[in-house]
């Protein structure tokens, strides 16, 4: 079983239960349907009864004309009566059941768009982002489709069938019972009929969320297919989820076929049964007569066709409710999945630049192989720190657990002396700030982008944060100025441009602690010293930790802690640790190298450098 297997598995009532546990659906609009579904059903139940009692009380009985016009014209009424009382609350509970099934379905998509949104990154459930697209959309409308047809037939057809087979107990109780345990073997023989036919569209929808996964992937990383011109190989591979949809859904064709005929022979089986019981006890055969009136054999007649057409519409759509049971399961596992790390209650925090702590933190993406083990280290507020290693050994882990992106597996990760994983989301969102290599920007103006740093932010405070971090100039020399349209994730922005913005944007927040994750992008040289001032300007006053690509921020930090093996295995300054001759030594000895071989690193960028030489804080 793979660790996306390992959610919970839920059978129908669970899955139903766990739909009225996180949706406002009441028992008491349930009950109303019922109810609704009862009165329609009864409705038309009346047709036979009313045929019955014109048969018996007029049309065969020896009565004079004007009685058997009364009758008659009673019947008539009665069954006008019926049809138009069944027409009215057929459509009202028709309305009622959609607009239910809507809302509910509506608060489910809400609850799981939430959920994505606070995912746990470490959540080895979660699936990618297209399946979990394909789960909030795809998913949500198969149940949305089914609610509205096989939903209001199935619930129509079950309410009539128990009142057409109540009446038929009424009327005559052998041949009723008969109907009724034959109705009782129907489902009971279908089980695994049915629970092959789950399997079969649960396999369907999982193909659909994995082929909306793939195309998610390919159309974010549309432009490295087109650079690398494995466009064919990629088309195969979209070809091939495509066909592995069909054949599922193939696949459920023949289970599907089998429902279906199931309810035929049902309906034929119990047809058959009534006549044989019904003409066995007419000549005696059975040892018991039935004591019924003509008008008694024909209502009894229609009504076993009331029960046995509404329960063969059932069975052969049963096969559409697994589908919707296999998509409302796949929405539902969402509300599952971890709701990103544990958030606190805590909103009071001390003020000024955040002290940190790491108390013998680990932490395993895998049980296999720990990212980080047993890391005790302490950054004093307003420290600066640069974080440096080769590439896997633990430094993005790291700094993802000091933003609570990841809580520890072992230890703690004590903020302003708090354990992280109690202060609450709201403070902690306040007070720390996490700048990615290359950070998202969203589809909207330059602006805008920025403002989204701090909630109710307008012009005036985006003009003063790029004041702040001198990059009023640079804005100025947009096409639009604040109202440049940065264009999908940025595009329209040079990888300079958005580091700037994402820059900007983090100083609107204001943060306590600031976690780099330095770029590595080439960035022109103009840029990159706009990229360095502003950066040294956002730093200056906050505790800083990054995670250095570059030879002079190291050089400039206060401290620098190189990780090796998910260990921090030497912490200093850079004159320390060049002395000390260990790993940083040798490092830096080939950054320098490469720096001075491959691309010189201007000087008025090391002079401006993220952490000016001789600031501490
Ligand atoms: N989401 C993940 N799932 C599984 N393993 C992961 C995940 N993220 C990181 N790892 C593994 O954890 C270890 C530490 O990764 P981490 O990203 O912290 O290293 P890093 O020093 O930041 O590397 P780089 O400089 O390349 O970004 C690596 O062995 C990596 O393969």
């Amino acid at each position: 079983m793979s660790a996306k297997d390992s959610r919970r598995v839920y059978g129908t009532a669970a899955l139903l239960r766990r739909v009225r546990r996180d949706t406002t659906l009441s028992r008491r609009t349930l009950v109303v349907i019922l109810v609704l579904a009862t009165v329609a059903a009864s409705g038309r139940i009346a047709i036979p009864v009313t045929i019955q009692y014109a048969l018996d009380h007029a049309l065969l009985a020896e009565v004079d004309a004007q009685a058997r016009s009364r009758v008659v014209t009673v019947a008539v009424l009665a069954g006008v009566a019926a049809v138009l009382v069944a027409m009215v609350s057929s459509a009202v509970m028709n309305h009622r059941l959609i607009r239910t099934v809507e809302h509910a379905l509506y608060e489910l998509r809400v609850l799981a768009f939430a959920r994505i949104l606070r995912l746990s990154p470490a959540d080895p459930r979660a699936d990618s982002a297209g399946s979990l697209v394909a789960r909030v959309t795809n998913d949500v409308d198969v149940v949305t489709l089914y609610a509205q047809s096989g939903g209001i037939t199935l619930v129509q057809n079950v309410t009539q069938m128990t009142l057409a087979l109540a009446v038929m107990l009424a009327y005559s109780w052998p041949p009723a019972l008969l109907v009724l345990l034959i109705g009782i073997g129907v489902p009971i023989a279908g089980h695994s009929l049915q629970q092959w036919v789950g399997r079969r569209f649960d396999a369907v929808r999982v193909g659909i969320g994995e082929l909306y996964a793939g195309l998610l992937e390919m159309l974010v990383g549309i432009d490295t297919i087109r650079a690398y011109g494995i466009e064919d190989r990629m088309r195969e591979r979209a070809e091939a989820r495509v066909d592995a949809v069909r054949d599922a859904q193939c696949r459920t064709l023949w289970p599907m076929g089998f429902n279906v005929s199931i309810g035929e022979v049902a309906s034929g089986l119990i047809t058959t049964a009534v006549l044989l019981v019904g003409t066995a006890a007419g000549v005696g055969a059975t040892g018991f007569s039935l004591d019924l009136s003509a008008g008694d054999v024909v209502a009894f007649l229609f009504l076993v066709t009331f029960f046995v057409r509404p329960m063969q519409f059932a069975v052969s759509s049963l096969a559409d409710a697994r589908n919707a049971e296999a998509g409302l399961r796949r929405v539902v596992e969402i509300l599952d999945l971890d709701e990103g790390v544990g958030a606190g209650a805590r909103t009071a925090l001390p003020a000024g630049p955040a002290a940190v702590e790491l108390r013998g933190v680990g932490y395993r993406y895998t049980p296999d192989r720990p990212a980080l083990h047993e890391v005790d280290v302490r950054i004093a507020a307003g420290e600066h720190v640069a974080i440096v290693g080769e590439t896997g050994s633990g430094k993005s882990t790291f700094a993802k657990l000091v933003t609570r992106q990841l809580l520890p597996r072992s230890g703690t990760v004590l903020l302003w002396g708090i354990d992280i994983a109690e202060i609450a989301d709201s403070a902690l969102t306040r007070r720390v700030a996490i700048v990615p290599q290359d950070a998202f920007l969203f589809d909207r103006t330059v602006g805008e982008n920025i403002a989204l740093g701090r909630e109710g932010a307008g012009p005036d405070d985006v003009s003063a944060v790029l004041a702040e971090l001198g990059l009023t100039d640079w804005v100025r020399g947009l096409p639009d100025g604040l109202d440049t349209g940065v264009g999908q994730r940025g595009e329209s922005l040079s990888a300079g441009e958005r580091q700037l913005v994402a820059l900007a944007r983090t100083a609107m927040v204001d943060p306590d602690l600031l976690v780099l994750d330095e770029a590595t992008s080439g960035v022109d040289a103009g840029t990159d010293v706009r990229v360095q001032r502003a950066l040294a300007r956002l730093t200056r006053g906050r505790t800083t930790i990054v995670i250095a690509h570059r030879m002079h921020t190291a050089e400039s930090a206060d401290r620098v802690l190189l990780f090796h093996e998910g260990g921090v295995v030497e912490d200093g300054s850079h004159a320390e640790l060049l002395a000390l001759g260990g790993r940083y030594a040798r490092l830096h000895a080939v950054w320098r190298r490469d720096s001075v071989t491959a691309a010189p690193v201007p000087t008025e960028v090391i002079r401006a450098g993220v952490f000016p030489a001789g600031f501490a804080g």
